[in-house]
């Protein structure tokens, strides 16, 4: 009989998940992880998630619960929607609906186990390469991760596919064979069937010789983010959405590429794509004219003003029409771009204006109500201290709000049309003279994602 395979340490000691499909790679994992008792002293189940897109899709459920049945191991089976039309074709919707089913599933502290083997590696780094990946993309596939609330597993990775096929017939173990692994429509079936055959009739060692050189990879990209998080540092953050760009240009455009897209990944957006870098770097060379630009990519975007890069979800649009009456008493959604609300203000006013002015002190300063408009352009405002009116425009622009939030802000006037604010950012004298008698600071909780 072949070898009992050795499995690498295990880097967690959760109690074990293992992703069950019922083919010959997570067949062989589960046998070898429910026939080792130390592994199983930890705790150990597996999940079988359910596609419902192969008409033999329910035997083959029925297949893996007998099997886990045989083997005492506890089975949870997960019927997963896969969108027939979905943009990532309908193995990447597969794939996708699989690992939320897994993540669901996964309890705090478990490790899910997962049965890619070496012969998955290599074909995962040829197919990053075709994809033209730079170093983390090049790594392939992780041994270890953290999944959800717990971890992801590959025990596996250093295993030959050879291996593990031994280790299933030296046991007389059966396994369904996915007649989808047949046809080279999808790209990795292709090097699988046509591509990685030629190159080890000529290159024995190609799938050990990718796999390491995906570790190689992996190695490198830990050094390099180790030194883009200190030139993040460097460049510095105004907070975790808005860099200076202009500090950016210091750096060697390598390392300012990739100084960008760990700021985008940080600020919880999708991949900035290389057409993303370049455009910044255009950015950042050319003539600031003061007009704000944007890169938009997915649900993300990105855009520069005066030297600064703003990261975040893309902005609603701008609603110019849209007028709103507010009494000031709960607080006021302004649709798309944050909320308006009244809060107590810090420093206690005297308690007795404070409550005689309160709320009807409102109605008082405004009896037609407050009136939330967009801007229309023009709008002139006393700030409190000044006599003479100033062009909103321009105190915006010397507080250095960018256009964007401009375009966006709310505008509280009288019903008179008397500017009272621009968002929180901007009072009027009158207005801030209310507020303080009433102990109260006027709140906008601004643009998410601005
Ligand atoms: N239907 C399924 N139910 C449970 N686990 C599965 C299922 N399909 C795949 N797995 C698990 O995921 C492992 C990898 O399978 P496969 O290569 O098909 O998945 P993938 O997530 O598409 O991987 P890749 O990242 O290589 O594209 C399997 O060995 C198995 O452990």
């Amino acid at each position: 009989m072949t070898g009992f395979f050795p499995l690498p340490a295990s880097a967690h000691d959760g109690p074990l998940l293992v992703g069950y499909s019922g083919g010959l790679d997570s067949t062989v994992l589960l046998h070898r992880l429910a026939h080792d008792p130390d592994l199983r002293r930890r705790g150990l189940r597996a999940i079988h998630v359910h596609h419902g897109l192969h008409p033999d899709a329910d035997a083959w459920a029925a297949y893996c619960a007998r099997t886990c049945a045989d083997w005492g191991v506890a089975l949870v089976t997960t019927r997963v929607e896969v969108p027939a039309d979905a943009r990532e074709g309908p193995e990447g919707a597969a794939r996708l609906a699989r690992h939320s089913a897994f993540a669901e599933a996964l309890e705090d502290g478990e490790v899910l186990v997962l049965a890619h083997h070496r012969d998955d590696q290599a074909e995962t780094f040829l197919l990053r390469a075709l994809r033209a990946s730079g170093v983390e993309g090049l790594a392939a596939m992780r041994p270890w991760r953290a999944f959800g609330r717990g971890w992801l597993w590959r025990p596996l990775l250093d295993t030959p596919r050879q291996a593990v096929r031994d280790y299933a017939r030296a046991r007389g173990l059966d396994w369904i064979d996915d007649p989808s692994n047949a046809s080279d429509t999808a790209d990795r079936n292709y090097l699988r069937l046509h591509v990685v055959p030629r190159l080890r009739a000529r290159w024995p060692e190609v799938d050990g010789a990718f796999a390491r050189a995906a570790r190689l990879q992996h190695d490198a990209a830990n050094l390099l983010g180790a030194e883009d998080a200190r030139a993040l540092a460097d460049v510095g953050t105004i907070d975790e959405r808005c860099l200076h760009g202009a500090r950016l240009t210091a750096l060697p455009a390598a390392r300012r590429a990739r100084v960008l897209r760990l700021w985008t990944e940080r600020a919880g957006l999708p991949p900035l794509p290389a057409r993303g870098v370049a455009l910044i770097d255009a950015w950042l060379d050319g003539d600031d004219a003061g007009e704000a630009s944007v890169f938009a990519w997915r649900t993300a975007e990105i855009r520069y003003w005066r030297g600064l890069l703003w990261a975040g979800r893309a902005l609603p649009p701008v609603q110019r029409d849209l007028r709103l009456r507010w009494d000031g008493q709960a607080p006021l959604s302004w649709p798309g771009s944050g909320t308006l609300s009244l809060q107590p203000a810090g420093r206690g006013p005297d308690p007795l204006a404070a409550r005689a002015n309160g709320l009807s002190g409102l109605r008082r300063l405004c009896p037609g109500g407050i009136v939330v408009g967009a801007r229309q352009g023009g709008e002139r405002i006393t700030l409190p201290g000044r006599r003479h009116s100033h062009a909103l425009k321009h105190v915006l622009q010397d507080l250095g709000v960018p256009p964007w939030i401009r375009a966006r802000l709310p505008l509280l006037s009288d019903a008179d049309g008397v500017l009272l604010a621009a968002g929180d950012l901007a009072l009027s004298a009158r207005f801030d003279r209310w507020l303080r008698d009433a102990g109260r600071r006027l709140h906008w909780s601004g643009i998410a994602g601005a």
